[in-house]
């Protein structure tokens, strides 16, 4: 159990600076609506609803990405997820900002500038340096109460994460609240029977760290994605190839090979192979073919094939606890969104406790109309989702703790 306070203990009428993470994919300059907007809108809709003035910081991008940008396109998002208006400063401790904090009605909403953007939240430091900064000297002060709900940026120790908690009463949020329960289940919670892990998706390390981590804990698991491939070459077939322009397979494999061989010798009896690879055939439509019989590697593979999520499916059916990270294919593509839908549909079917994360992932749920409460928790975290995973511990949820309000 988290030794944080929950929003349930918040004081009645508080002025609150609430930590979203709305950081989204931008497109034409635009942020593009996505779950972490539906999730905290919750939290806002409630803290609005008990009638707590209620002040958010979050943050887009970085400096020197072109995804940095302001916030203003997000607070006209939540708003529609809130259901009413959310006020935008283009400021976030200066003078137009604290005019405008001082300006919130209880049952008010108002989104600060990217936070991101103000001296003193990048870069990572320990709370009290964070906590020492001018921003959070500035803003603390206006506020009764600081609420996290941003659990997927947990793993940040930024000022709006970390330096708050140590000069405001502190509370989790829902988001946070919920994430931080679910995702901590596999590192620290006792399952009867067998515990999965399906693990793909692109990045080699995630998968590396969890196995790493997980090893003991975990008896089957489940490979897919770019990073399946990657261990099928360690065992020795010609795949893992990249199309033109692309560096995902080669790359990854100098820098990592030698774990995924030594992975795959110490864990071998619990890491399941695709038996069959998904590629585009000469007209366009999706071919498949057997692991065994590839001799070159010469074909870009785009998800696994039809036979192993056959082979998948009454593996997860046997599970006590289930946990997803990372998509098995280019599911974005209909024609390669077999097997990561294949493994959904599985999870969704069974009573046993079952994770999906990933921010990507998350979102095949939604795009292949999948019923988000046929799963335990789908997670809309990525980083923080897999440091949650292998037991790490998360900076934010550790502030949170420290800050946590005391009896008098
Ligand atoms: N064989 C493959 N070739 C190329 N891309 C793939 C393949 N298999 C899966 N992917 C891609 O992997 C992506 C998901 O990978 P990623 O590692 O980002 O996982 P995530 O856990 O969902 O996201 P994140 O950790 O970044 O929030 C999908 O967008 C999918 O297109
Ligand atoms: O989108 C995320 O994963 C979080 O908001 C963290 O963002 P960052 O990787 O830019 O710190």
């Amino acid at each position: 159990m988290a030794r944080f306070e929950t929003i349930d203990a918040l004081p009645a009428d508080s002025c609150v600076l609430v930590r979203l993470d709305l950081n989204s994919p931008i497109e034409d300059g635009e942020p593009q609506d996505n779950e972490r907007f539906a999730r905290h809108a919750e939290t806002v809709r409630e803290l609005v609803a008990a009638g707590h003035r209620v002040v958010c910081l979050a943050h887009q991008g970085r400096p020197g990405n072109d995804d940095f940008t302001t916030l203003s396109g997000h607070a006209r998002i939540l708003a529609e997820h809130v259901g009413r208006e959310v006020a935008f400063v283009p400021d976030t401790y200066g003078p137009e900002a604290i005019e405008a904090i001082e300006d919130v009605e209880p049952g008010e909403v108002l989104l600060l500038e990217n936070v991101r953007m103000c001296e003193g939240e990048l870069p990572e430091e320990d709370p009290e340096t964070k906590a020492d900064t001018e921003f959070v000297r500035t803003l603390a002060p206006r506020f009764d109460a600081y609420v996290c709900d941003a659990y997927s940026a947990a793993h940040r120790s930024h000022a709006s994460l970390v330096g708050f908690p140590l000069a405001l009463p502190a509370y989790a949020g829902r988001v946070m609240e919920t994430e931080y329960e679910a995702n901590t289940a596999i590192a620290t919670r006792e399952f009867d029977g067998r515990v999965t892990m399906v693990v793909g998706g692109t990045k080699a390390t995630d998968v590396i760290d969890v196995m790493d981590a997980l090893g003991d804990r975990v008896d089957r698991f489940l490979l897919g994605g770019v990073a399946g491939e990657l261990f099928l070459r360690a065992a020795g077939h010609p795949v893992g190839y990249d199309l033109e322009g692309m560096d995902r397979f080669d790359d990854q494999w100098e820098r990592n090979h030698g774990t995924i061989e030594s992975l795959l010798e110490e864990y071998g009896d619990r890491i399941t192979l695709a038996v069959d690879l998904a590629y585009e055939d000469a007209e366009g439509d999706r071919g498949e073919v057997a692991v065994e019989s590839i001799a070159e590697k010469e074909t870009a593979y785009l998800d696994v094939g039809t036979e192993t999520v056959m082979a998948y499916e009454p593996v997860i059916a046997d599970s006590e606890a289930v946990f997803l990270k990372g998509a098995l294919g280019v599911f974005e593509d209909e024609r390669f969104a077999v097997g990561t839908v294949g493994v959904l549909e599985a999870m969704a079917e069974t009573d046993c406790f079952s994770v999906v994360g990933g921010g990507d992932t998350a979102r095949a749920i939604r795009l292949y109309d999948l019923d988000e409460d046929d799963f335990s928790h789908v997670s809309i975290a990525g980083g923080a989702y897999i440091r949650a995973l292998t037991g790490e511990p998360l900076a934010a949820v550790e502030a949170l703790e420290r800050g946590r309000p005391r009896e008098e």
